[in-house]
């Protein structure tokens, strides 16, 4: 039972890294800045506090994928269809690959690259916040993944990791409720603020308002309809987000729940200068309004915005000025 997390940045090392620390034989391949980060150890946190350390196989040679029986692929977006054209030569006969990615189409665009595996979908539920070599989740949640024989042999290694993996039949449905939540990485991005001190502003939860019930309105005409991942459902979350604050902290106290210094991984990656996955959130709802006939203004208002702000076009946001260019 070998895993090789390919790509591995802060989800692969978090997930990886809780995997190796509790007995499960992981190979780590990313980049060269990474490998010189960690190669002397990395530390973990949970979110229950308790901590892990472990020192991670980690090269940037792809050839170790050979040797895998389960390949994790942690890799943002842009970068799947590179990673399939390098995984497809060297991937093991019978290897499953499980992809953990944002976005609703990561699993099918592995599996269309790489005839003859099994390509598992799945879905990180928790923010993993990134310090050097210390990884931290931050928020909670759960890993998902499509039903799959593969977790017959490997479920137990994830649960006593301490990152379960649910599994469910309706994954298509949870990607969309996924996509709905990450909506908000955009708007975080452009607010330059944490999470929490983000969500706890109304302006910018009516700016999350706009863009989900802009999503649900597309999804309702192009089904599947999200699952329910939170609490509330998903239009009653994107009514109660427009709420006063002072209501929203008691009413909103789980989605507040996080760890103050938490950023959207959207925003660790306009922060890095990095490409952003607004191109998969919110250019997705685009995209499937497109299918429909419909339109979605304000998921392409962000994406040209957040595409501004890679150019170091006005890249930080008030709730108010955002709320405005939305409206
Ligand atoms: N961070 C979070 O809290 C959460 C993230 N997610 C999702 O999980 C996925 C992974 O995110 P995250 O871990 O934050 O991403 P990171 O950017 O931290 O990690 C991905 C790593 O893969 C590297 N990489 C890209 N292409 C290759 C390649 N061909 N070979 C080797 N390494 C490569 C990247 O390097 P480089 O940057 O140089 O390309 C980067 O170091 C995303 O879809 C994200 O949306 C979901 C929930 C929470
Ligand atoms: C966990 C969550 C929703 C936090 O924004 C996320 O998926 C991300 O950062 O990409």
């Amino acid at each position: 039972m070998t895993i090789c997390v390919f790509g591995a940045g802060s989800i692969g090392c978090y997930v990886g890294g809780r995997l190796a620390a509790t007995g499960t034989p992981v190979t780590f391949v990313g980049r060269e800045a990474m490998r010189e980060q960690v190669s002397g150890g990395i530390h973990l946190r949970g979110r229950d506090g308790g901590s892990l350390e472990v020192t991670p196989d980690f090269g940037t040679d792809p050839a170790v994928v050979g040797d895998a029986d389960l390949v994790v692929v942690t890799v943002k977006s842009g970068a799947n269809k590179q990673v399939a054209d390098q995984l497809r030569p060297l991937l093991a006969a019978g290897a499953v690959v499980l992809n953990l990615q944002n976005g609703i189409h990561g699993g099918a665009e592995l599996r269309d690259r790489l005839p003859g595996h099994r390509v598992v979908t799945g879905m990180v539920g928790f923010n993993v916040v990134r310090d050097g070599a210390s990884f931290q989740q931050t928020t909670a949640g759960e890993i998902m993944a499509a039903t799959d024989p593969v977790w017959e042999t490997y479920g137990a290694a994830f649960a006593t990791a301490g990152v379960p993996v649910e599994q469910r039949s309706d994954m298509d449905a949870v990607l969309r409720a996924k996509l709905l939540l990450n909506l908000n990485n955009a708007i975080n991005a452009l607010s330059g603020l944490p999470l929490r001190t983000e969500l706890s502003d109304r302006s910018f939860r009516r700016c999350l308002s706009l863009a989900q019930q802009e999503a649900l309105r597309v999804m309702a005409r192009s089904g599947p309809a999200p699952a329910r991942l939170t609490a509330l459902s998903p239009s009653l979350m994107a009514r109660a987000l427009r709420v006063p604050d002072r209501v929203f902290q008691r009413l909103g106290s789980k989605v507040l729940a996080i760890d103050p210094t938490a950023r959207s991984s959207m925003a660790d990656d306009l922060a890095a200068g990095r490409p952003t996955e607004v191109d998969w959130i919110n250019g997705a709802v685009v995209d499937l309004a497109g299918e429909v006939d419909l339109e979605a203004p304000v998921n392409a208002r962000l994406v040209a915005l957040v595409h501004d702000a890679e150019r170091a076009i006005h890249p930080r946001w008030t709730g108010a000025e955002l709320l405005n260019a939305l409206r």
